[in-house]
């Protein structure tokens, strides 16, 4: 039986327009400027002493870390320090109402029906823990923050990697065959089902013709009694 549901948010709660036409240029426009003024601030220091132990670098510049950011970002690579950063620049935007976060209208109903129903709500993105907050606490349908009680973002491991799914289910204390991953992307539900998950793919744009994961178009046509 379904006691948690793990959700996937880009492409998945929310449209992936959302995240890479707003979400990323925003943080994109902002980081060079942000981090030559903020970089003593804890938070940010602490994601940039990080991001020079990911790349083996103790000594880079300031300079030379946001030459790095922009490598991350010009490739899309899920850096938690990148993640971290970002993160703290969208606060900024969600605060001064810039924008909020996108959500598909069939999201926060069904979100709000499983909760009543007694399951536990989790998140699984790329995006740091802060930010996930800020987009479901700032979202087009209110602030639907009480609804999780979880949120698990690369600090746990990659997302297309099985033992990031052992990792949040150990961290959940629940046995895998309790938990359902919903992602729009195959190859992080290969994953999920190789730790034991269910898993349900959600196609909000292209059909995926490779997937042999069950497969909706929306939150609303997701039959947890489907999953024994
Ligand atoms: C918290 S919304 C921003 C999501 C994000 O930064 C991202 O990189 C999405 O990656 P994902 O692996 O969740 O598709
Ligand atoms: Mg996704």
């Amino acid at each position: 039986m379904i006691r948690a549901i793990v959700t996937d948010i880009e492409g998945t709660t929310t449209d992936i327009r959302f995240v890479h036409q707003v979400l990323f240029p925003y943080a994109r426009q902002r980081l060079a400027e942000f981090l030559r003024h903020e970089h003593e601030q804890p938070d940010v220091a602490a994601a940039l002493d990080a991001l020079r132990t990911e790349i083996d670098r103790p000594q880079a510049s300031i300079e030379a870390l946001i030459e790095q950011l922009f490598t991350y970002m010009d490739n899309d690579v899920k850096s938690t320090s990148l993640k971290v950063l970002q993160g703290i620049i969208w606060r900024t935007g969600y605060e001064n109402g810039d924008f909020r976060g996108h959500l598909y209208d069939d999201v926060a109903p069904q979100l709000e029906a499983w909760k009543a129903e007694g399951l536990q709500l989790c998140v699984y993105s790329s995006g740091s823990v802060d930010a996930q907050k800020l987009l479901f606490g700032y979202s087009d349908a209110g602030d639907l923050t009480p609804l999780f009680s979880g949120y698990f973002d690369t600090r746990v491991g990659a997302k297309r990697e099985t033992e990031s799914y052992q990792n949040i289910a150990e961290q959940l204390i629940l046995p895998p065959q309790d938990l359902l991953f919903l992602s729009d992307i195959r190859q992080e539900l290969d994953a999920a089902r190789l730790a034991g998950w269910h898993t349900c793919q959600l196609i909000r744009d292209d059909a995926d013709e490779l997937s042999d994961h069950l497969q909706v178009n929306r939150f609303d046509q997701i039959a947890l009694e489907a999953f024994l």
